[in-house]
């Protein structure tokens, strides 16, 4: 186990040759935001551009999409294929009879704008030719259909005697779980990372213990990065958040094997491991227990994916130059002010007080 240091941090920062051009510092895919949680979309495009990616694409629905470009001219938009309307949409599904018993509320109450499944096909592309692909951030995976989803997943394990295998076998769900489930798919045997936030964690768990046991973990692609907070890992690993806490560098280890992925477990003391090697990040500080700072770590560490640097090199770069802008913001805005986006604007404090100590 390792305390993260300045000098470590500054030997693993990728190289900027100066013969370079935007693509020698890769191209990051961030699939993220929704209707209620744009800022999301745009604190992880901004941060992995800030840390030094060379392109940033957002792809989202339109709505979101249009939205992040009010408010930046940094960010490439791909706005993706919608369903056509959520009711025209559902009642075409394997679910029909299930969402003909909802009560007209649920109906009401349920997301616009959720992304079709084959927006997949949409992204083919650049889910192969994409440097580092991150997911997940302010990505709501639908509301009133989610308990839906869920049964037809139960469903289709019951009926199929299969493992990780399922993935190919499952009834596709509603919302942007139709979508996220046929990504996951998609992505199966990448090998650029990828990097899984917020509610793809969430998705990724409700697969994992879809018929109220712990199935064997959904095979994440190759070179992967989770960045749980407490409740996430209790989500993914069916443990209690206090069970979690109180061991922090075991759950993150168990994790980490269980899903053969690079863990990072926010919170005070981020734990970073692969499984094999552990990483604790000695900075940041309260200022960070903010809504909207978990997006720009998200962004931080595609970001330095996206520059060449390996997932478990990136996740203590993206964490500790993270805390270390949380720091440096908090002397001048106070622990109690500092907001999500005010830390962008930090960052470029904390990457040139690594270079330069
Ligand atoms: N501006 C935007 O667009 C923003 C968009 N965002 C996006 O919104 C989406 C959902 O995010 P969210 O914040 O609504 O739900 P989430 O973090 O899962 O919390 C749910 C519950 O979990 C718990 N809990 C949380 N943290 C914990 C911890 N450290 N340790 C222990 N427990 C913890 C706590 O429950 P409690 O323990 O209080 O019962 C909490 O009520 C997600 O996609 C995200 O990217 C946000 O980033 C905000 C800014
Ligand atoms: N008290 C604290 N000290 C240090 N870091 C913190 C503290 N509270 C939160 N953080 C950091 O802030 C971020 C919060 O992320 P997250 O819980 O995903 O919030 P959100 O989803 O609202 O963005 C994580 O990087 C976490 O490590």
């Amino acid at each position: 186990m390792q305390t993260l240091i300045h000098d470590y941090i500054k030997a693993i920062l990728p190289p900027r040759p100066n013969d370079s051009h935007k693509m020698t510092f890769g191209n990051v895919l961030n699939i993220a935001g929704s209707i209620n949680y744009r800022g999301a979309a745009y604190l992880s495009s901004i941060s992995a551009l800030r840390v030094g990616a060379g392109y940033v694409t957002l792809a989202s629905s339109p709505i979101v999409c249009d939205s992040v470009s009010a408010l930046t001219p940094n960010v490439v938009t791909l706005p993706l294929l919608i369903s056509p309307t959520e009711k025209d949409h559902i009642l075409t599904q394997p679910t029909d009879l299930l969402l003909k018993q909802l009560p007209s509320t649920n109906m009401q109450s349920m997301d616009v704008q959720t992304i079709d499944a084959k927006a997949v096909l949409q992204l083919r592309d650049k889910l192969t030719q994409a440097s580092v692909i991150s997911i997940g951030s302010g990505l709501s995976l639908g509301q009133s259909t989610d308990q839906l989803s869920v049964n037809a997943i139960h469903n289709s394990l019951d009926n199929k005697n299969h493992s990780n295998n399922h993935l190919n076998s499952l009834i596709v769900p509603e919302g942007n779980r139709g979508f996220f489930y046929a990504l996951l798919r998609e992505i199966q045997t990448n090998t650029n990372p990828v990097i899984f936030d917020a509610d793809a964690l969430n998705f990724i768990s409700g697969l994992s213990h879809a018929s109220g046991t712990m199935q064997t973990p959904i095979i994440l692609p190759k070179n992967s990065i989770i960045t749980p907070h407490p409740k996430e890992l209790s989500r993914l690993l069916n443990v209690d958040v206090s069970k979690i806490q109180a061991q922090r560098v075991y759950y993150a280890n168990i994790a980490a094997k269980q899903y053969k992925t690079v863990v990072v477990l926010k919170g005070q003391h981020t734990v970073i491991s692969d499984g094999e090697r552990v990483f604790i990040n000695p900075t940041g500080n309260s200022a960070l227990a903010k809504a909207g700072t978990g997006d720009v770590l998200t962004g931080m560490i595609a970001g330095f994916c996206a520059q060449g640097a390996s997932p478990i090199n990136a996740a203590c770069l993206g964490v500790y130059l993270h805390g270390l802008a949380g720091d440096i913001a908090a002397k001048d805005l106070s622990q109690y002010s500092v907001l999500a986006s005010d830390l962008l604007n930090y960052i470029p404090q904390a990457i040139l007080k690594v270079l330069t100590l």
